[in-house]
């Protein structure tokens, strides 16, 4: 079993406990309140029939002379209740994991104190009166007092009462790695944290809404089903209450609890009852997952994507990429290579920047920090892939993606030295990143920036390609190295030299040719491709920007956890789709079992539907009716699970589903209500 397995049936057996239970079963009663049952029209229609048949169970004549007896009137009033009961049961306990999550959450949400920076001075202020720009400083065996990005330092810190994973991770000012989140603890060095949030909105506060289901809105597939149910509802209602005017055409009347009975089999219960626990468990199995999806929508977008965007560092990659070698290219001898590559790194905060200063340590090269002095700092931008120091002396230094600097260079009238381009190609075909140096119009050299393609991808983007799924990576990076990586990592396709804005013309494409695209990243750069996309799912590790900007957010920072989602997904909507085919198929046992019992004595010629054979009028109705009810709880652990998703066409999916739950519901109520037809005969 991985860690990742561990969490879950670890949180599983800690969430899916009798307290839940208990609950859920104290939720079932106060769900019963009529303002809040409205809101579920077909259970609604249920619950008024039971205030009917309570009342013609106590008073027998109330509405009609010669009503039927009182025995069946209450028999009818108790099921229908039992009925209701169980639908609210279904989304009771489907609610219930979410609120004892969120009541964990809400532990590591206690009031503390934050060491507010002020033009120098430290005080001491509650973390819920942190506004979105104060800094303040975090110290080792500290909790962070609210979401924000380190701006200064580098520390270790312990999100395990956000991700479950007890392994530290390190965060630090600039580059991708400097979200922090309020409520984690820093467990060595310190930092200081810009606040990007203010009190009530921080992303703890979001997390626990969003898993109590506080902020729960219908999806509009669920709000067009729910149409469709409603009016096949306002049908079956109509010929009920038209009913009466042929059978007393006819010269006999049927009673009202009969009618109730029997509208209450026709209407789609066992959906109406699921519908709702069905799409919360779909969201609560999407954050067992360790994945915070803001919305059901997205969830289920992500059931029907045809594509995926990846960026390449940090999501198919570790992200670390640090400089490993230098190499020189041109005449310049070594000395002053290296001295313009601590120059073009000496203000450069990214993780690459510092990576350079710290491989120049270790090959023991004494740079000079003056050079730096009175500098302009030019730094690293996605969109021109350099960076460096416009020197006060008037000398400019750049270090970046390859193209990028011989452009530079030649702008200025500048050559290219000769085995500039075989060098980094060499680096490139290693899957490596190569940074070329140049001094004013003349390159130097290359930093060789190394990093590694996480494990396991190879076998993650076949499994996508078997759902149907195209990957697509797109990255700042040379085409060299993204063909390496892509090669390396297994994606379908790549795009290189890839700015941000070119991520969302790409995904415009897809999405114009009628594709639902998904896309993970990490990057700020990556928050309005994010945004663009129909599913956007963020690495926690990324930055703020991109967590705001994305629908989901991967708590554990895997990319691959897109595959998840998707058959969740999936899932979700197979569940929904199978469930109401079962629910509407199993209307055709109900009425071979009620409409012979409710005409058969008026009208002899009915005892042609009777093929049941069912013990009297009265136990049919019963039988079915009982049926109705507890058909709704037996389906809760599948409407709970969902039905099992194994990669293969739509079609052949489509096609499965519909002949297992379409005959399925036929074929179950026929047994289901002559077994109970039968143990009620023997007690009747
Ligand atoms: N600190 C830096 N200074 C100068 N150039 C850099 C620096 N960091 C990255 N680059 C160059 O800029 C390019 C684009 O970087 P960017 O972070 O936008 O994309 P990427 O990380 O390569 O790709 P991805 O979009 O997959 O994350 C890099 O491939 C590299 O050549
Ligand atoms: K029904
Ligand atoms: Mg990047």
């Amino acid at each position: 079993m991985n860690t990742q397995e561990e969490l879950q049936s670890q949180k599983g057996s800690t969430l899916m406990n009798n307290n839940i239970i208990i609950q859920a079963v104290k939720d079932s009663f106060i769900k019963l309140n009529p303002t809040l049952m409205v809101k579920n029209p077909i259970m609604f229609i249920v619950e008024l029939g039971f205030f009917i048949t309570v009342v013609l169970a106590i008073f027998p004549d109330a509405f009609e002379a010669n009503g039927a007896e009182r025995g069946f009137n209450i028999a009818v009033s108790i099921i229908l209740l039992f009925t209701i009961l169980f639908a609210n049961f279904a989304e009771a306990i489907a609610e219930g994991r979410g609120k004892a999550q969120a009541s964990t959450l809400k532990q590591s949400k206690t009031d503390m104190f934050a060491n507010l920076l002020n033009e120098g001075s430290i005080s001491h202020v509650p973390s819920s009166q942190l506004k979105k720009g104060d800094v303040v400083l975090v110290k080792q065996g500290e909790t962070i007092p609210g979401d924000g990005e380190v701006i200064q330092g580098l520390a270790s810190v312990d999100e395990s009462a956000i991700t479950g994973e007890s392994a530290p991770v390190l965060k630090e000012a600039g580059g991708d790695f400097n979200s922090v989140t309020g409520g984690t603890i820093v467990v060595s060095d310190e930092i200081r944290v810009k606040i990007t949030s203010n009190p009530g909105e921080s992303f703890l506060d979001k997390m626990i809404s969003l898993v109590e289901g506080a902020e729960r809105q219908k999806t509009p597939n669920e709000i067009a089903l729910n149409t469709v149910l409603i009016s096949l509802t306002l049908i079956f209602l109509f010929v009920v209450i038209s009913l009466p005017f042929f059978t007393n055409y006819l010269g006999f009347q049927l009673s009202l609890p009969v009618l109730i009975a029997l509208l209450v089999c026709l209407i789609p219960t066992t959906i109406g009852g699921l519908l709702s626990a069905i799409g919360i468990a779909g969201m609560d199995r999407v954050t067992k997952f360790n994945v915070l999806a803001m919305s059901g929508k997205a969830v289920e977008a992500a059931g029907d994507i045809n594509t995926i965007i990846l960026d390449k560092t940090g999501t198919i990659t570790f992200g670390n990429r640090m400089a490993s070698e230098f190499i020189k290219a041109g005449e310049a001898d070594k000395d002053i290579f290296y001295k313009w590559v601590a120059a073009s790194s000496l203000k450069d905060e990214t993780p690459e920047g510092r990576s350079v200063l710290e491989l120049l340590k270790k090959e023991n090269y004494h740079y000079d920090d003056t050079l730096a002095a009175g500098a302009e700092i030019v730094e690293f931008k996605a969109e021109t892939r350099m960076s460096g120091l416009n020197l006060q002396d008037g000398r400019l230094v750049r270090k970046g993606a390859v193209d990028a600097i011989k452009q530079w260079v030649l702008s200025k009238g500048g050559i290219i030295p000769a085995d500039l381009d075989k060098k980094a190609n060499h680096i490139a075909q290693a899957g490596g990143t190569p940074l070329a140096v140049a001094i004013d119009s003349r390159i130097v050299g290359l930093i060789y920036l190394k990093d590694t393609v996480k494990p396991g991808m190879r076998e993650r983007f076949e499994e996508l390609r078997r759902m149907g799924i195209k990957s697509i990576m797109c990255t700042g990076d040379n085409p060299l190295t993204a063909a390496t990586i892509a090669k390396e990592a297994g994606v379908d396709e790549f795009i290189a030299e890839c700015k941000p804005e070119d991520k969302i013309a790409v995904i415009k494409q897809e999405q114009a040719k009628g594709k639902l695209v998904a896309m993970t990243g990490d990057g700020t750069n990556d928050a309005p491709a994010l945004a663009q996309a129909d599913v956007g799912l963020a690495m926690n590790c990324g930055t703020t920007a991109a967590k705001e900007a994305a629908n989901m957010v991967d708590l554990d920072s895997n990319p691959t956890k897109l595959i998840e989602v998707v058959s969740i997904g999936k899932q979700l909507l197979m569940t929904r789709g199978a469930l109401t085919t079962f629910s509407i198929a199993n209307d055709i046992a109900k009425y071979f079992a009620i409409v012979p019992a409710m005409f058969m004595v008026a009208i002899p010629e009915v005892s042609r539907l009777n093929i049941m054979e069912l013990h009297s009028p009265v136990s049919a109705i019963l039988s079915a009716l009982i049926f109705n009810a507890v058909i709704i709880p037996l389906l809760i652990p599948l409407a709970m699970k969902g039905i099992a998703y194994k990669p293969m066409s739509s079609d052949a999916l489509l096609k499965k589903n519909l002949f297992l739950y379409g005959a399925g519901g036929v074929v179950v109520p026929f047994i289901g209500i002559k077994v109970i037809d039968l143990l009620i005969s023997t007690v009747l």
